[in-house]
């Protein structure tokens, strides 16, 4: 399978060469010129616990972005995801299956304005990593991937994409509610990255903190609550056992959560997909959502700082 992942910062790169290295054919696609001209030119520099190594990855701009591939995986931030796809338009005509792992809420949505529903797959992931810069990227820890397509014709397509990202170490597994899955892991963002990014912490110093877990069922009880206002059965249990796990330094404990990333670097966070999108879902359905929506103005706050 030909695969070109689009939004090629962080966790675009760590799939990237995870993917190559199990000898799938990847194309990584960016916006960022010095990005992808340091990766056409040097390679993409990866460093592990155990070693750093350089892959060599064809990268195009996403301007640029033309060929057929059997998949196209989104890694874009969310707020950035509808300029992609209006700037890769040739590659999504011929593509069998579009991918979005991004977190946050309302991604299905976005893609459902540009691609036909029948190729849509979504889905969430617990890797993570660190973009040091162009070119660069430090890949720790461990991970997963849920994801399910969003119309089940062609099962037989979904089970090569699995077998696909299990070649390559990713942990997949098809999802029987993906809406579910995608909630669970937004109530999980909800909590810690934006603690993480509030605190100038990583996730297992965040596990650390004597009050984490209840400073983290404050958050997680408001949005089980505006999930099950939108029929989704998400409980408390759900997104606390997650929250819990990526404690280990062996999970994401060493891990700087990708909204203290952009505050370090003074990018614009993904607040609006998670606890932004929760305050305005609770609100419109008349739940309090306080903790929130506070929250929300807190990540605000440190942006215009
Ligand atoms: N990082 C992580 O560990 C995890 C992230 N996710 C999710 O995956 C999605 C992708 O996140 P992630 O890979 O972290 O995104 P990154 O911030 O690493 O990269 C996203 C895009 O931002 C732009 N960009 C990033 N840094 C710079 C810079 N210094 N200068 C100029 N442009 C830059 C690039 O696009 P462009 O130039 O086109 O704007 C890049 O493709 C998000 O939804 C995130 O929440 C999910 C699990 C873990
Ligand atoms: C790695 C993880 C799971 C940590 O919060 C994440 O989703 C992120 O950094 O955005």
């Amino acid at each position: 399978m030909k695969i070109a992942i689009a939004g090629a910062g962080a966790m675009g790169c760590r799939f990237g060469y995870m993917l190559a290295d199990s000898g799938v054919d990847v194309t990584l696609i960016d916006g960022w010129k010095t990005h992808v001209d340091a990766i056409n030119q040097q390679g993409l520099f990866v460093e592990t616990e155990t070693d750093s190594r350089r892959y060599s990855l064809p990268a195009m701009l996403a301007e640029d972005a033309r060929g057929a591939f059997d998949v196209v995986i989104l890694f874009t931030k969310a707020m950035q995801m509808a300029e992609m796809l209006q700037k890769i338009a040739p590659v999504l005509a011929r593509a069998k299956v579009v991918m979005t792992l991004s977190n946050g809420l309302g991604n299905i949505e976005t893609l459902e304005q540009y691609v036909d529903r029948s190729v849509i797959y979504a889905g969430v992931t617990l890797w993570s990593c660190e973009l040091e810069g162009p070119g660069h990227i430090r890949a720790t820890g461990s991970g997963n991937i849920e994801l399910q397509p969003m119309m089940s014709a062609d099962m037989a397509m979904a089970d090569r994409v699995v077998d696909m990202l299990n070649l390559a170490g990713l942990n997949a597994e098809l999802s029987a509610n993906v809406l579910l899955s995608i909630w669970k892991k937004a109530a999980f963002n909800s909590v810690m990255n934006t603690y993480c990014a509030l605190l100038d912490c990583n996730v297992g110093e965040f596990g650390k903190l004597p009050d984490a877990l209840n400073m983290a069922r404050t958050v997680v009880r408001e949005i089980v609550l505006v999930a099950r206002s939108q029929q989704i059965p998400l409980t408390e249990e759900m997104v606390m056992h997650t929250v819990q796990k990526v404690f280990d330094p062996r999970e994401s404990g060493e891990h700087y959560p990708s909204m203290h990333q952009d505050l370090h670097k003074g990018r614009l966070t993904e607040i609006d997909y998670l606890n932004g999108a929760v305050a305005r879902i609770g609100e419109a359905q008349g739940i309090a959502v306080p903790v929130n929506r506070l929250l929300t103005q807190l990540i605000h706050a440190k942006e215009a700082q």
